[in-house]
C-alpha cells in the first residue's frame, strides 16, 4: 500500500477517453485523448468551462469511474479502484462530515476504522486540527461551524488518513470570497508543509494561478481533452497584484475564452 512517505507518486494517463451511456442509442463521449503525466508532490490545476468533463476525469483517477478507453496508472500500476493513497474533497463537505460526531471525532473517524489506538488518534488529530486552524473548536459539532471551517474539518479528516493524493474538486466553490482566499493560501501551506501530490480542480482563473505549479487546460465536452498546460514559475505564496501573475492571467484567459468560442462558433456552424 502507497502512503504519504512514499515520493513516487506519478499518475500517467495516456490516450484515456470516457464515454456515458445515455437514454437513447448514442453515448455522451466526454473525455477523448487525455494525455497527463502528474509528477509525485506536484500541484496540478485541471482548469476548464462548466461541464466540460474536469470531475470525470477526476473521479475515474479516484477509480470512482471506470475509463473507456485508454491507460490509467498510478506508479505504474493501473487503478481500477479507489484506494486508500487517493483522497477526495468535495465541494460541500456536508455530504462527507457526519452530524452526530464532534469535531475531533469527525477528523479521527478514518483512523478509529483503521483501529488505530486512541492516544495516537488523539495525536494525530491535534496535529490536523492546529493545521487547519481549527485549534479551539474540537468539541463543535458541523452544524455550529461555517462553510468555510467545515471544509476546513474535512480537509483535516483526508489529511489524518495520510493519502498520498488529494483530489479536489472546486473545493472552495461554495465559499464565499475572504473565506475562499484564507483556504487557498492554506492549502498552499499545507501542501508545502505536508508534501502531497495534489489534482485540484476549478473553473477560477485566478485560482488556478494561486495554486498550481502546472494547469492543464480543458476544451469543451464532448471529446474534451486537455489542450494546453501552462507551467506556473511564480514563487508561493502568489501575489494576485503582481505584474507576472496579471500577464499570466491575461495569457490564459485569452486561451481559455478563444477555446470556448472556438468551440461555439463551431457549434453555431454545425447547427
Ligand atoms: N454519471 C454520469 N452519467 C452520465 N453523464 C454524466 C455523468 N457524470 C457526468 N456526466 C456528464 O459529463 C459531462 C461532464 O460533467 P462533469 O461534471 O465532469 O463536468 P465539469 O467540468 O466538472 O463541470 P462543472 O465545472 O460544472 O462541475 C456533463 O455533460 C455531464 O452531464
Amino acid at each position: 500500500m502507497l502512503t504519504g512517505q512514499h515520493q513516487v507518486n506519478c499518475i500517467l494517463i495516456e490516450n484515456l477517453a470516457k464515454t456515458f451511456a445515455t437514454a437513447g442509442p448514442n453515448t455522451h463521449n466526454v473525455l477523448k485523448d487525455i494525455n497527463l503525466r502528474i509528477n509525485g508532490g506536484e500541484f496540478f490545476v485541471l482548469l476548464g468551462p462548466s461541464g466540460c468533463g474536469k470531475s470525470t476525469l477526476l473521479n475515474v483517477i479516484a477509480g470512482f469511474f471506470d475509463k473507456t478507453a485508454g491507460s490509467l496508472l498510478l506508479n505504474n500500476q493501473p487503478i481500477c479502484e479507489p484506494g486508500r493513497e487517493r483522497a477526495v474533497v468535495f465541494q460541500h463537505p456536508d455530504a462527507s462530515l457526519f452530524p452526530w460526531l464532534n469535531v475531533r471525532e469527525n477528523i479521527e473517524f478514518g483512523l478509529r476504522m483503521k483501529k488505530v489506538n486512541p492516544g495516537k488518534r488523539q495525536e494525530i488529530s491535534n496535529k490536523f486540527i492546529k493545521l487547519v486552524g481549527l485549534a479551539g473548536h474540537e468539541n463543535k459539532f458541523p452544524r455550529e461551524l461555517s462553510g468555510g471551517m467545515k471544509q476546513r474539518v474535512q480537509l483535516a479528516r483526508v489529511l489524518a488518513n495520510d493519502p498520498a493524493i488529494l483530489l479536489m474538486d472546486e473545493p472552495f466553490g461554495a465559499l464565499d470570497a475572504m473565506t475562499r482566499r484564507s483556504m487557498q493560501q492554506e492549502l498552499v501551506r499545507i501542501w508545502i508543509q505536508a508534501k502531497k501530490t495534489i489534482v485540484f480542480v476549478t473553473h477560477d482563473i485566478q485560482e488556478a494561478i494561486l495554486l498550481g505549479q502546472r494547469i492543464g487546460i480543458m476544451s469543451k465536452s464532448p471529446d474534451a481533452t486537455i489542450y494546453k498546460i501552462h507551467e506556473v514559475k511564480l514563487p508561493y505564496p502568489r501575489d494576485i497584484t503582481a505584474r507576472e501573475f496579471n500577464d499570466l492571467y491575461k495569457k490564459i484567459a485569452a486561451n481559455f475564452f478563444e477555446e470556448i468560442s472556438v468551440c461555439e462558433n463551431q457549434e453555431k456552424l454545425v447547427v
